[in-house]
């Protein structure tokens, strides 16, 4: 990972959408807002589709100077370049893809609420860990709890960045960063607000020190 990528501030993670004017143009607006990350996810979409998003996003958020992470695909992230993937439990092994993505790309696993998983993840040389549910999430109604106090233990033990995900809003995610969550994992409520780019920029207000 670069030393320009600072991991701490609005993770931003795409939603699932399948017209792709729309995807970027919500994107551009949330990347106006300053996210220190944006993931794409999107489940509806098939390869093809998924191909032409991902190289979409890569050029805005290239413009826009903020790394663009491939979810769950390892080859979608080498071939449209992006800057780095996130693993979930069924996505590959996270050794290998630090070896196939080398040192200068991000790795980022969920841990959902095991911090087995995150030791795991430090070992394979992973960049940051990600916890959750923190809250209900309407975006992912199966993700089940994870406690805040796994953030704090995770920082400790480990030393590496920690991302929270799951039902957070601008109401609570000062809570989640005061638990020592680095990075705000957040789709519905900044892809969803009625100015994402005042959203996103209202996330990373959270981060500023007074
Ligand atoms: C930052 C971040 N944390 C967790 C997830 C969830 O990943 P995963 O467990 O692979 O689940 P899906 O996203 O595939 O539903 C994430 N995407 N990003
Ligand atoms: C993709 C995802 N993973 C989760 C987990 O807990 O692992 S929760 C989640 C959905 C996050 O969307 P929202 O910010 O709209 O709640």
């Amino acid at each position: 990972m670069s030393e320009s990528m600072a991991l701490r501030g609005l993770y931003a993670v795409t939603p699932d959408e399948t017209d792709d004017e729309r995807l970027v143009a919500l994107a551009a607006q949330v990347l106006a807002g300053r996210p220190a990350l944006l993931q794409y996810r999107n489940k509806l979409a098939a390869a093809a589709q998924r191909r032409t998003q991902a190289a979409a996003l890569r050029e805005l958020c290239r413009a826009a100077g903020v790394p663009l992470i491939i979810n769950d695909d390892l080859a979608l992230a080498l071939e449209v370049g992006a800057d780095g993937v996130h693993l979930g439990r069924d996505d590959g092994d996270p050794a290998a893809a630090r070896r196939a993505l080398g040192s200068g790309c991000i790795l980022g696993v969920t841990c959902y609420a095991d911090l087995s998983r995150a030791r795991a993840g430090a070992a394979a040389g992973v960049d940051y860990v990600a916890f959750g549910a923190m809250f209900p999430s309407s975006t992912k109604p199966s993700a089940p709890p994870a406690p805040f106090s796994l953030l704090g233990q995770a920082k400790a033990e480990l030393g590496l960045p920690v991302a929270a995900i799951g039902g957070i809003t601008l109401g609570n995610a000062a809570a989640v960063v005061a638990a020592g969550a680095d990075l705000i994992a957040v789709i519905g409520d900044v892809f969803a607000a009625p100015d994402p780019a005042a959203r996103a920029a209202a996330y990373r207000a959270l981060f500023v020190s007074p």
